[in-house]
């Protein structure tokens, strides 16, 4: 920022600000901190203000990289409600794009809360990520006791799977009518699942193609939502809807999901927005 504006006092707040990029997967937008070179504390507090839409910068996830021994980078996912995620598909995909530009390698490994993760440049601007396999028994997902995952006792009988983070897949006849405001906070918090979860609503389109919306664990419903079109192949397939490989369509685009034998693969776009700095002066107020 030096010599822009030079001489006004706001300088001195952007200089010494924290840079940020601003980044999205089908519109599951990201602000990205990275904590690599220099410490990045965060807070659920901090992570609250910073995703304001109106008082903040605005995000669905945040997301703060850091250096690891056994991965290109690590990665940690914050929601708006101050929460942690252990997966996030689409922010994965877009920390995955920045790694393989900075290091022109094609293929990465990354760190998140779910363990390793295999990234591979798809080419056409897509990236392939291997979110691992489907977390399948009950504890795992978790689950609040022993049910059939396939068939939730909840009414409309949803499957549940965990992708290293809960998710509830209810199949629909027609999920454009569905209020997501009115019936997302009510399965996000249904006793069945103790740590919240995230909510998918699938219309089947034919056994390789369907329509995916989404009510995000943290209180909102996002454009797209890359954990929750794989828990969502995983769920169809389970229920014999669908083959191992299928198209998703979400608000956002498109994402390809194959359920292959060494894990769940997703497959879609990125895009980098902006670049930003916050202020000193916005950070000294939030911490
Ligand atoms: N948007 C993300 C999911 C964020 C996960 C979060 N809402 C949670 O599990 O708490 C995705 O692309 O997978």
């Amino acid at each position: 920022m030096k010599g822009y504006m030079a001489g006004m006092k706001i300088l001195d707040s952007l200089d010494n600000g924290l840079p940020f990029l601003k980044m999205h997967g089908l519109g599951n937008d990201f602000v990205i901190l990275d904590a690599r070179k220099a410490d990045v504390p965060m807070t659920a507090a901090m992570a609250q203000a910073i995703g304001h839409r109106y008082f903040g910068v605005g995000f669905d996830q945040l997301v703060v990289l850091a250096d690891c021994d056994d991965a290109d980078v690590d990665i940690t996912f914050w929601n708006t409600d101050g929460s942690t995620a252990g997966a996030c598909g689409n922010a994965t995909r877009c920390v995955a794009r920045l790694i393989l530009d900075e290091t022109g390698k094609t293929d990465l490994t990354l760190r998140t809360g779910r363990g390793l993760l295999s990234v591979t440049e798809a080419g056409g601007g897509l990236v392939s990520v291997n979110m691992g396999q489907p977390q399948l028994d009950w504890q795992d997902v978790p689950l609040a006791r022993e049910v059939d995952l396939v068939e939730l006792p909840i009414e409309g009988a949803p499957g549940a799977a965990g992708m290293g983070n809960p998710h509830c897949v209810f199949v629909v006849e027609d999920v454009e009518s569905l209020d997501l405001h009115k019936l997302g906070p009510i399965y996000e918090h249904h006793e069945l699942y103790p740590e919240r979860t995230n909510v998918e609503f699938l219309q089947i389109i034919d056994r390789n193609t369907m329509r995916m919306r989404v009510w995000e664990r943290g209180g909102l419903p996002t454009l797209a939502c890359g954990s929750g079109a794989c828990a969502s192949a995983v769920v169809a397939h389970r229920k014999g809807l669908t083959e191992r490989n299928v198209t998703i369509k979400l608000d956002g685009g498109d994402l390809q999901i194959d359920w292959r034998d060494d894990g769940v693969w997703m497959t879609g776009p990125t895009q980098l927005v902006f670049s930003g700095v916050l202020s000193t002066d916005f950070l000294d107020k939030i911490k």
